[in-house]
C-alpha cells in the first residue's frame, strides 16, 4: 500500500475545500483529452456489486441543450412558486444552473435494470445503484476541481422530460444535469451560503449508541 506524503494530504483536504459548486462559467473550451481525464474517475469509483451503473449522456447538440434549458427554466418557475414572501424573492435571485454558458454538458444517469454486479448488495436495497452513481460523480467533480475544471450539479429539472428529450432507455433515473468548464471566479465557501440563502451545520451530527 502506497503512503501519502503529508504534504499531499493537506493538498487533497485543501481540494476538498476548494471543491465548489459552480454556476457561472467562462465559455473557453475544455480541452478533450483532460476530459476524458477526469471521466477517467468513473472508472475507479465504487459501486454495488461492481456493478457500475452510471450512463453518460453528452448533451452537444443546440436542440438537446435548448430542451434541457427549457425544461429548467419551467421547474424553476415551479420551484419559486413554492415559496412566499422573502424566500421568494431571494430564491428569484439565485443563479441555480450555468447552462447558458458552460462548454461542457452532460446529464448522467443509473440504469436500474443492469444485470452487472448480479444484484450483490441491491437485493433489499436497489437504491444503492443510484447511490454508487452519486459516489462517482463525486469522485468526477473533485478530479475536475483538480484539473481546474467546475462542475454545477443541476436538479432543478423534470426528470422523466428530460429522459424523453435525451431519448434515453427507460430502466435509465436521471441522477444530475451537470455543468463543467473553466469557473468564473473560485471560491472557498458555497454560494448559497454567500448569499444568504442557508448556512452550514455549526457541527457534524455523529451519535454514538
Ligand atoms: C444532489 C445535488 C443536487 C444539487 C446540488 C448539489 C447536490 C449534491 N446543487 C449544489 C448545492 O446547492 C451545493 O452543493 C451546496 O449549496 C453547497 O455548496 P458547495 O457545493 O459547497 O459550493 C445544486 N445547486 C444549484 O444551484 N442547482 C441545483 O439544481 C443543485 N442541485
Amino acid at each position: 500500500m502506497r503512503e501519502f506524503e503529508p504534504d499531499f494530504r493537506d493538498e487533497l483536504y485543501e481540494l476538498m475545500r476548494w471543491r465548489r459548486d459552480v454556476r457561472r462559467f467562462r465559455t473557453t473550451p475544455v480541452d478533450e483529452a483532460l476530459l476524458m481525464r477526469c471521466l477517467d474517475a468513473f472508472s475507479h469509483a465504487p459501486s454495488v456489486g461492481l456493478s457500475e451503473p452510471w450512463r453518460i449522456v453528452r448533451v452537444e447538440s443546440a436542440e438537446a441543450r435548448a430542451a434541457a434549458r427549457a425544461n429548467f427554466e419551467v421547474a424553476n418557475a415551479e420551484a419559486l412558486a413554492r415559496y412566499d414572501g422573502d424566500q421568494a424573492d431571494n430564491y428569484a435571485k439565485l443563479k441555480l444552473a450555468g447552462m447558458d454558458q458552460a462548454p461542457v454538458q452532460l446529464a448522467i444517469f443509473c440504469d436500474e435494470a443492469t444485470t452487472k454486479g448480479h444484484g450483490l448488495g441491491a437485493a433489499s436495497m436497489p437504491e444503492m445503484r443510484r447511490y454508487s452513481v452519486v459516489s462517482a460523480v463525486t469522485l468526477f467533480w473533485l478530479a475536475a476541481r483538480a484539473e481546474g475544471l467546475g462542475l454545477g450539479w443541476v436538479s432543478v429539472l423534470d426528470p422523466e422530460q428530460l429522459c424523453h428529450d435525451l431519448d434515453v432507455p427507460e430502466d435509465w433515473a436521471l441522477i444530475g444535469y451537470f455543468c463543467i468548464g473553466y469557473p468564473e471566479a473560485n471560491h472557498e465557501t458555497p454560494e448559497l451560503l454567500r448569499e444568504g440563502w442557508e448556512a452550514r451545520a455549526a457541527a457534524l451530527d455523529i451519535r454514538s449508541i
